[in-house]
């Protein structure tokens, strides 16, 4: 029987992981709590660990009271948690996962609907799919979709390969690939922004805009994350996903219709006219970095014992070319990084200066339009104009047109997760990343990396707490731009 709310069991694979923990189960909480789902819904947590219902159960309230003020209702929601001990090598576990869904839909009219969410090390993701698959666990009375954590892939050929083996058990329309970015409030407002104003189509284009700028910079480390990072590197931890989706937002078409394809279709479009990365040029269009030690910040390689000699890069800047008829000649520069100055996601799209600006002080000064895009910590959007200084004579100076979405209660804005899952229990896969999405990332990613790997960098080269190496800023310094502020 169906209900008025949608409702699925969710299987948790890394139930006791950090991301479970931080994100998944408030996230879940936040939809229950904002009435997106009722009463008819239940969460089975998997892990090795052997934990029982009440632990887990203990853990989830845990961890929702560690991300929000005291809630009354913490009984009532975490009943709906189920846990497993389980090993997801061991084959022969997944038809006691079978049965102990089947149970439990006698018990929740959810109407056969499965939603396994593999929140664990991206080598297991293609056995798990597999075994959901050869075990019927897929085959469920009502729809099934598989949710898929990043990283997708270390490269073109493992994406590939992790894409068979999950296309060999699970339908495209059935795999929802998580970027979280695509989950954030101003990372979707981008194409709003752009097209639901008749001020800026026209004007968004190489004739009227310079550059782009998109920084996306951490004041943390790799905290208990060093082993994964070590093998990734800024480079395919968020160039690979959140940095080039931004970039295709940013640059896309109008889709014709808002439906996950159209919208779809338009980024891949852009994904494909980026310019590869040609090894000979490689230093003209990118920067590489590792922070050191600074005022008693410990450096990359002091972090944990095996990073001592570590070549990987925590922070990356370049000049991303889309060679296409509306982009030409405009550089969309990126920078990202870890233990950086700030915390802060921003787009700054810089308009072109007009060629004579009889009010500007002196000849050197410019302040050109800029549009700039906050994603976090603050959300909101500022134009800035030039206007009249008060006073006497006509000088210009820059104002800015703010809107900030802070000030809403915290309950009612929604984080990325809570989305995502929400668009995963309606189906709606427009803010989930497609295999052709992915793919065209890579092959950027992978030129870049591949001209990288013929060097050994000389690290570290940016001190903990600053902005990244000096060559960051030349890169923008030698077109004649530098970077906007991060804060206001
Ligand atoms: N943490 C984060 O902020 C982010 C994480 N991600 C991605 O999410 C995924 C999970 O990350 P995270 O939570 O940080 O990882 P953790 O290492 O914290 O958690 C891993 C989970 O997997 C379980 N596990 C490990 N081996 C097995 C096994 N053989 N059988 C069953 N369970 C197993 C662990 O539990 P146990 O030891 O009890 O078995 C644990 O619950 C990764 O793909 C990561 O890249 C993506 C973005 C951000
Ligand atoms: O995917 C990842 O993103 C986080 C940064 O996310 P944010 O929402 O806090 O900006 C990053 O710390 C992590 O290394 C990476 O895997």
């Amino acid at each position: 029987m169906s209900t008025d709310k949608p409702n699925a069991i969710i299987v948790i694979f890394g139930a006791t992981g950090d991301l479970s923990k931080r994100k998944l189960f408030p996230s879940i909480y936040r939809l229950y709590k904002n009435g997106k789902i009722g009463e008819e819904f239940a969460v089975v947590g998997l892990a090795r660990r052997p934990w029982t219902n009440d632990v887990f159960r203990e853990n989830v309230r845990n961890s929702i009271e560690q991300s929000s003020s005291k809630e009354e209702d913490l009984e009532d929601f975490s009943s709906h948690f189920y846990y497993h001990s389980f090993d997801v090598t061991d084959t022969s576990s997944y038809d006691d996962l079978n049965n102990l869904l089947e149970d439990l839909e006698g018990h929740y009219q959810t109407d056969g609907n499965r939603i396994f969410y593999l929140a664990m090390a991206p080598e297991y993701f293609g056995s798990i799919a597999n075994q959901l698959e050869e075990n019927g666990l897929k085959n469920g009375k009502g729809w099934t979709r598989l949710v898929i954590e990043k990283p997708f892939g270390h490269d073109l050929d493992s994406a590939k390969e992790l894409n068979n083996q999950i296309r060999h058990a699970f339908d495209e329309d059935q795999i929802y690939r998580i970027d979280h970015y695509l989950g954030k409030e101003m990372v979707q407002n981008i194409e709003v922004i752009r097209f639901a104003n008749g001020i800026f189509e026209h004007l968004w284009n190489n004739r009227f805009i310079s550059n782009i700028q998109i920084t996306s910079s951490e004041k943390l480390g790799v905290e208990e994350r060093a082993r994964y990072y070590d093998h990734s590197g800024a480079t395919r931890d968020m160039v690979q996903n959140h940095m080039l989706q931004m970039v295709a937002l940013l640059a896309m078409e109008p889709p014709i219709k808002l439906t996950p394809e159209e919208i779809r279709s338009e980024k891949v479009k852009v994904l494909r006219a980026l310019r590869l990365v040609d090894p000979e040029k490689v230093n003209e269009f990118f920067v590489r970095g590792q922070y050191g030690s600074s005022n008693s910040i410990k450096g990359y390689r002091e972090e944990a014992t095996d990073l001592a000699n570590s070549t990987t890069e925590t922070f990356v800047a370049g000049k991303v070319m889309i060679d296409n008829y509306r982009w030409a000649g405009v550089p969309f520069y990126i920078r990202t990084g870890k233990k950086m100055k700030e915390k802060s996601t921003k787009i700054v799209v810089e308009f072109n200066d007009i060629p004579m600006n009889l009010y500007y002080k002196n000849e050197t000064e410019k302040h050109p339009n800029l549009l700039i895009i906050n994603i976090q910590p603050n959300e909101g959007i500022t134009l800035y104009l030039n206007a009249k200084k008060a006073g006497i004579g006509s000088i210009a100076e820059p104002i800015k047109l703010s809107y900030t979405n802070n000030g809403v209660d915290d309950i009612n804005t929604p984080e990325a997760y809570e989305k995502l899952l929400y668009d995963c229990i309606i189906g709606d896969t427009t803010n989930f990343t497609h295999w052709d999405e992915v793919a065209h990332s890579w092959e950027f990613v992978d030129s870049l990396l591949d001209a990288w790997a013929a060097v050994t960098p000389d690290f570290p080269n940016y001190p903990a707490g600053s902005m990244g190496p000096e060559a960051a800023d030349d890169l923008l310094e030698k077109d004649g731009f530098h970077w906007w502020p991060i804060t206001d």
